[in-house]
């Protein structure tokens, strides 16, 4: 299944929640969305399920519009959680797989699967409103993958989980990826998207502002952190060219650099000057080019 958003924009009145994206997605990759609050994420993940027309582009998944799609090829973890709290765990699941045209049968055979993937075997019958936070979660990741969606998007799939249950969230997706599942999903934790994606977009104020392959992104940010410890004063770099900022840790000098020319020249110099015991560039984090082109943490 091939996502396919062109030039898509839409607004709620005067303000523009999603302005001119054009997204590629192709089949079987996990693509990361990032963005501040109120960037357009759910926005646009509305969008690509059909809940939402743009008001201008289009959207298709494999030249299809996302109404037109089966219930069944498209599995969407929502933001705000929506299982009903009075009930049991395995009507709501049978309920919810019967929507996606599953058999009675089926459902209890995946959701059994999946509850016992997820170490919960034991709330089957459980109301839902008697779990834990982490584990409504939990059970809200098995109502968006009971079905065995082609396209799974996944809101914000890790927030509130303790770091455990996060590792088990994290590999099911990545089974699900490998099973061939085009996967879409938001983080507020770069290190997520990092970790489980080869592409991604920023979106800042409905635009996206990075967008394409993580390796390619962080080669064509020149910027780089040189990290020096050495056995003589660097106070000269302050002022060396092409250096843009400079801390003195208790160990090591930090400086942060135009490109990685500078660090080769700087290279050069030090090796006259004494000992150096440290000596190492490092490539931009998803952190650091997020700050660079949203201009301010990711919240
Ligand atoms: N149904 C709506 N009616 C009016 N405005 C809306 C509606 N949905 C979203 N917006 C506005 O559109 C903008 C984008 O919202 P959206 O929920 O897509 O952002 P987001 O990136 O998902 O944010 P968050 O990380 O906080 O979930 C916001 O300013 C929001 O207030």
């Amino acid at each position: 299944m091939v996502l396919r958003m062109e030039n898509v924009t839409k607004r709620f009145g005067a303000k523009t929640a999603v302005d001119h994206l054009s997204l590629h997605i192709d089949s079987g990759e996990m693509f990361g969305m990032l963005g501040a609050n109120g960037a357009g994420k759910t926005t646009t993940f509305r969008m690509m399920i059909g809940l939402f027309e743009p008001n201008d582009g289009e959207v298709s998944w494999n030249g299809i519009a996302p109404q037109s799609l089966e219930a069944r090829t498209i599995g969407y973890l929502p933001e705000e959680r929506g299982l009903y709290p009075k009930l049991k765990v395995m009507e709501q699941m049978i309920y919810l797989g019967r929507l996606r045209g599953l058999s009675k049968q089926e459902a209890v055979a995946e959701v059994d699967a999946w509850l016992e993937r997820f170490h919960i075997p034991h709330y089957r019958k459980a109301k839902v409103e008697n779990l834990s936070k982490g584990n409504q979660q939990k059970i809200q990741f098995i109502a968006a993958v009971l079905h065995r969606p082609q396209l799974l998007i996944l809101d914000e799939p890790f927030s509130g989980l303790d770091p455990i249950n996060v590792d088990l969230l994290k590999k099911a997706v990545v089974n699900l990826k490998n099973d061939g599942t085009t996967i879409v999903f938001s983080s507020h934790d770069m290190k997520h998207v990092e970790s489980l994606c080869e592409n991604l977009c920023i979106m800042n104020e409905g635009k996206p502002v990075v967008h394409g392959k993580l390796s390619d992104i962080k080669r064509t940010y020149e910027k780089r952190k040189l990290h020096i410890r050495a056995d003589f004063s660097l106070s000269f770099l302050e002022n060396f060219d092409g250096v843009l900022q400079m801390t003195n840790g208790a160990e090591e000098t930090t400086l942060e650099l135009r490109d990685e020319t500078v660090a080769e020249a700087i290279f050069g110099q030090l090796r006259d000057l004494g000992y150096v015991r440290h000596f190492s560039v490092e490539e931009p984090t998803l952190h650091d080019i997020f700050i660079e082109k949203v201009g301010q943490p990711y919240a």
